[in-house]
């Protein structure tokens, strides 16, 4: 139903918007492209799939040996097999699965044989249950093949109905690791799209009980509003009551600490669990930002664009949400931290500074043992920074006008030589180390101009996982699963994490850079300067609390879904006098629907059991109960959660919650 409404059309319009247009270039001159040297310009010219800094840049990392390099960039440059995966909650997972193995399976092979391709579609041999699936043909040509045409539909509906969910093979690969239970509080931290929210939602229904909702949830979260809506569109494919999106900044998600609040001046936190009283999570994926060049077989034009700015760019955002998830995991918890991208200061830069800044409290897991059929390699433990052409072994080697922009933890060893600082006017010019007042500094056998020794990290990088495009034929990928021993050191908190900064000038960069790589990644914004890193719960959760005015009256439920944001609600409403907006302004306020006369009145009418969880789970998006259009249905863990941001000023900025149920047509309910 509301697939066609008006929440759907702003969700494609969104997504069209987002995406370049690369077919829409500005004409150039064919005969002057060496791709099209005939300058026949009838025909679909491909991209140009290379750039010198690309290859100057991976081999001197040295991410594959020498040997293997043609074999890596030849797949780099082949367009990507589709992938898809069967949702394996859905009650035809069975008869979907059958249909591929005794259909298509036969079917496609003629084409591939034709076509001169080996095994034309097979299940990946790494994902449980033969539930994940690969064709040998690219998107693109099970678009345009019309003897792949029965296929193709069956995909795409299958898709729209959410049977299966067409994702990249490797994107499949993190939340696999993360190892969710059905009990489970888990949390997305940068989920748009939205495929690996998908897939955490559809582990916890599998490994329910039928006709049981999931005792856990997840809350998946995005910065940005029109990505939040691709994600609401794909998850809405689940019909699930145990999930909340929301519209935070990562690195700043809130902690929902109601113990701090209270424990100042009441004995009242004492006698809640400790589950009611902060928002920590048993599971937390950081999927962050990042340069994307593991995605180059889908998205081809990135090799027109790619720099090596782009990840150093990312570094530091990318250490900083992955710092909050680890304050927000619980003691004994596990995250996993995932890029699409192969770069080292992206990657393993990243986990070896959070391994440093926990000093302890977080492990690295060894997870050889697990999806033993995934082949993948170890992480690197020496790798170098590029800044604008010039590499850097170290950071002691690093000129003092770059500290700016290359910081100590993009480096293996992640020290930053602070002693030795000054001594660092080397480089630009090719001269001598000088100190300020002109005279020769003591050598110093740390900073030697001539010492370009390249730095190991001590840490167990090699437990991180790279997945490299030639090895089985996919996009590349990079993995590192992380479990919390203990609570993170106290070192941890915004002083320390400010402090540090400035010494190593890094908080200017967050924005300048991210903003610079994010231009590069498509991301809108990422906002946040403010170099908060403090354990969950903290003085920076109660700002919130402050200034948080609940259940501001907001009609644009009226006139759109809950998914919308309110910007366009805003233009579609035309000259209408302008809410008033509680502390999320664009957001419509989440209330608990507790109208005893039209939930009862439901009830007769459906022949509701009264042993269902219903009074207390239905909530609207309209602080006017005369004026309710929808009613969404929340399972009992996301009415704990919703509680518990209500108790603490709605911290969370909540996009869209649970299941949508009943929706009224002229005062009559129609139950979904
Ligand atoms: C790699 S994509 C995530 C893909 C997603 N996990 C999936 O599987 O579909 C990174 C996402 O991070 C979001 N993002 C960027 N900066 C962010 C921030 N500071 N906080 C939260 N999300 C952010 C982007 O909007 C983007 O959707």
């Amino acid at each position: 139903m509301g697939r066609r409404g008006r929440g759907s059309r702003t969700q494609r319009k969104h997504f069209k918007e987002n995406r370049k247009n690369v077919w829409k270039g500005p004409k150039t001159d064919p005969s002057s492209d060496p791709n099209n040297p005939t300058g026949d310009n009838t025909t679909w010219k491909p991209f140009a799939t290379q750039n010198p800094a690309f290859d100057e840049y991976y081999k001197e990392q040295g991410i594959v040996s020498p040997e293997d390099w043609d074999a890596f960039i030849e797949m780099l440059r082949k367009p990507l097999p589709a992938a898809f995966r069967i949702n394996s909650s859905s009650q035809f997972c069975e008869d979907i699965r059958s249909i591929l193995e005794k259909d298509f399976v036969r079917s496609l092979q003629a084409e591939a044989i034709e076509g001169g391709e080996p095994e034309a579609l097979k299940p990946l041999p790494w994902y449980p249950d033969n539930l994940a699936w690969q064709s040998n043909f690219s998107r693109m040509q099970i678009r345009k093949n019309q003897t792949l045409g029965r296929f193709h539909e069956f995909l795409k509906l299958e898709n729209e109905i959410g049977n299966i969910t067409r994702q990249e093979a490797v994107s499949m690969v993190p939340p696999l690791f993360l190892d969710v239970h059905p009990d489970h509080l888990v949390l997305d931290m940068c989920a748009a799209p939205g495929s690996k929210t998908f897939q955490l939602l559809e582990i916890m229904h599998h490994s329910t009980k039928p006709q049981l909702l999931p005792g856990g949830m997840v809350i998946a979260n995005d910065l940005d509003i029109q990505r939040c809506n691709l994600l609401i569109h794909q998850t809405k494919r689940m019909c699930t009551a145990n999930l909340i999106v929301t519209n935070n900044e990562a690195q700043h998600f809130p902690g929902c600490c109601l113990y701090k609040k209270w424990s100042r001046g009441s004995e009242m936190a004492n006698e809640l669990e400790p589950s009611t009283r902060q928002l920590l999570f048993d599971r937390v994926l950081c999927d962050v930002p990042c340069s994307g060049d593991g995605t180059l077989r889908k998205a081809p034009d990135l090799w027109r664009r790619w720099n090596t700015g782009m990840g150093n760019g990312l570094h530091f955002l990318q250490v900083h949400i992955a710092m909050r998830g680890l304050s927000l995991l619980k003691v004994g918890g596990r995250m996993v931290y995932s890029t699409c991208s192969m770069n080292p200061v992206e990657n393993e830069a990243v986990v070896a500074e959070i391994l440093r800044k926990c000093g302890g409290s977080v492990e690295l897991v060894d997870v050889s043992c697990e999806l033993p059929q995934l082949v993948r390699r170890s992480g690197l433990r020496k790798w170098k920074v590029c800044d604008k052409g010039v590499w850097f072994a170290s950071y002691k080697n690093v000129p003092r006008f770059r500290r700016s922009v290359v910081a100590p933890s993009m480096f293996p060893s992640g020290r930053s030589y602070v002693d030795t600082a000054d001594n660092n006017q080397k480089c630009e010019n090719g001269e001598g180390v000088h100190s300020e007042n002109g005279t020769q500094p003591e050598e110093d056998p740390m900073t030697s101009i001539d010492d370009v020794e390249e730095e190991a990290s001590d840490l167990p990088l090699e437990h991180c996982m790279r997945i490299v495009p030639h090895d089985q034929n996919t996009g590349a990928f990079f993995i590192a699963v992380l479990c919390k021993l203990s609570p993170l050191p106290a070192t941890q908190d915004k002083s320390v994490s400010v402090r540090e900064n400035k010494s190593t000038g890094n908080d200017e960069l967050v924005e300048k850079l991210s903003n610079h790589a994010i231009e590069d990644t498509r991301v809108d914004s990422v906002g946040g300067t403010d170099e908060r890193i403090s354990e969950a719960g903290s003085e920076a959760d109660l700002v919130g609390e402050l200034d948080g005015v609940a259940f501001e009256s907001s009609h644009a439920e009226a006139e759109q879904g809950p998914s919308d944001n309110k910007a366009e609600s805003a233009k579609s409403v035309g000259n209408r006098k302008l809410q008033i907006q509680g502390k999320w302004r664009g957001v419509d306020p989440v209330i608990f629907f507790k109208d005893e006369t039209i939930i009862n009145s439901i009830k007769t009418f459906y022949g509701i059991d009264e042993a269902f969880p219903f009074s207390g789970h239905l909530v609207s998006r309209n602080n006017d109960t005369n004026h309710v259009k929808r009613i969404y249905y929340i399972s009992k863990s996301v009415k704990d959660v919703l509680e518990l941001n209500f108790q603490v000023g709605q911290q969370l900025k909540i996009t869209s919650i649970g299941l949508k149920m009943f929706v009224s047509i002229s005062a009559v309910l129609i139950y979904f």
